[in-house]
């Protein structure tokens, strides 16, 4: 593979997860829906325990939450790669692959909101 002897290439696993750690840190700086997604992760676990999510609920709820946050990262460098071959002039095709990377973040999001509100529901009217 052309990538093999690169000279970026981690030592070991150490040197790889120092690298993934930076860039978690790099597209929360950088990106404003990461930013926004902290704080729904507080609103949801001020949520969990005003209504006493179990265990179970809290996992749900929190593996849905670091899907969104993982797809929109994902989402961002995809944005940057387009926005880099593409340049910035206005391309239907740029359009359609940006709003269709968009979708997969909002479906997920709008998933996490429809699971907290069902469970939620579920505990008020003792379902
Ligand atoms: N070059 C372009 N040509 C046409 N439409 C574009 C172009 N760039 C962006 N858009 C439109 O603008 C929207 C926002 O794109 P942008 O790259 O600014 O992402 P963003 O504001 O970070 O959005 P997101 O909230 O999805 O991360 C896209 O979903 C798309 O509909």
């Amino acid at each position: 593979m052309a990538f093999k002897n690169s000279k970026f290439k981690h030592r070991n696993l150490f040197q790889a997860a120092k690298a993934a750690v930076f860039g978690i840190f790099f597209a929360f700086s950088q990106e404003r829906n990461l930013r926004i997604d902290l704080v729904v992760f507080i609103v949801i676990g001020c949520l969990a325990k005003i209504f006493r999510f179990s265990l179970v609920e809290m996992i749900i709820c929190f593996l849905n939450w670091v899907l969104i946050v993982s797809l929109e990262i994902v989402n961002t460098v995809f944005e940057r790669l387009i926005d880099k071959m593409w340049g910035e002039e206005f391309n239907i095709e740029v359009k359609h692959l940006k709003d269709m990377a968009a979708a997969a973040v909002f479906v997920l999001s709008a998933c996490l909101v429809i699971i907290t509100a069902v469970i939620i529901l579920a505990k008020i009217f003792h379902i």
